[in-house]
């Protein structure tokens, strides 16, 4: 009984970050962040320059690890290499091969996932498609432009349809058409249960997340809904309501 709640349980909460502190030297960069997200649910992570998305990123896929406190991914606390496979990740800075072409960046990190043959393939396919590329598939990545290697590093991360789907500014250099549609794409997963985690500076993308976790100086500020960011803040806009919220501080 005990145990069958807590598999429920389990199942609701993607991830669990709990009492969360990181610095670099002596300089505090996370300090006390505590946040639950469901499954099915989209965060945007948002704050100044330096008040470190990034390095929350980070500690969330393992990729770095805590000082104190624990971060807890479908139940198991991280980092574990284990997991690498339940979630897609799209780092600040593109992880491609330059010298080998789109296809065949998409068919190696395909692998990795465990995806072969048809599927492999088909995949791909959507992928690539959800990102406006497939007409530059045999391209060498090289030869792609900045928002090019941007939407392929995106497509990269969507392969595998993980059920979390971690990006660290998934949107930046890419063209405002084609921002919409990632965006109605990154809506409609969310819609069919994946649930997604993304940084943002852009003020009309923080807009369209279910609930908005705003990072100051290392703390967790305010995790709401947009609509209720702006009701607290008494702004009309969620850039005012950053900025009246503290986060318009720091650079
Ligand atoms: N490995 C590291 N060693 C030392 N300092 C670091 C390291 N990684 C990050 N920092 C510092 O931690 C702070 C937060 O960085 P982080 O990249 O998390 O910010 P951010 O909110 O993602 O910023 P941006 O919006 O500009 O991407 C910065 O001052 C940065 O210089």
């Amino acid at each position: 009984m005990a145990m069958s709640v807590m598999a429920n349980n389990e199942q609701e909460t993607v991830l669990s970050i709990e009492s969360v502190t990181r610095a670099f030297g002596s300089r505090m960069i996370l300090n006390g962040i505590s946040l639950d997200v469901k499954r099915g649910e989209l965060l945007g992570l948002l704050g100044p320059s330096g008040s470190g998305k990034t390095t929350l990123i980070k500690l969330i896929t393992g990729i770095d690890r805590t000082d104190r406190g624990e971060i807890r991914l479908f139940g198991e606390r991280m980092p574990r290499l284990a997991m690498l496979s339940r979630f897609g990740y799209m780092a600040q800075s593109d992880a491609l091969y330059n010298e080998l072409s789109a296809k065949q960046n998409l068919q190696f990190f395909g692998k990795l996932y465990g995806l072969q043959g048809t599927r492999l393939t088909s995949r791909i396919q959507a992928a690539m498609g959800m990102v406006d590329l497939l007409d530059h598939l045999d391209k060498s990545v090289a030869a792609y432009s900045g928002g090019m290697k941007r939407r392929l590093s995106l497509a990269i991360a969507l392969l595998h349809e993980p059920e979390l789907l971690i990006l660290d500014e998934p949107t930046v250099g890419i063209d405002p058409v084609l921002r919409l549609a990632i965006w109605q794409e990154l809506l409609a997963m969310r819609d069919k249960g994946t649930t997604i985690i993304l940084t943002t500076h852009v003020m009309d993308e923080a807009d369209r997340c279910d609930r908005i976790g705003l990072l100051r100086e290392g703390r967790l500020t305010a995790v709401d809904t947009p609509e209720a960011l702006k009701r607290q803040s008494g702004k009309a806009t969620i850039e005012e309501a950053f900025i009246a919220l503290g986060g318009g501080a720091g650079q």
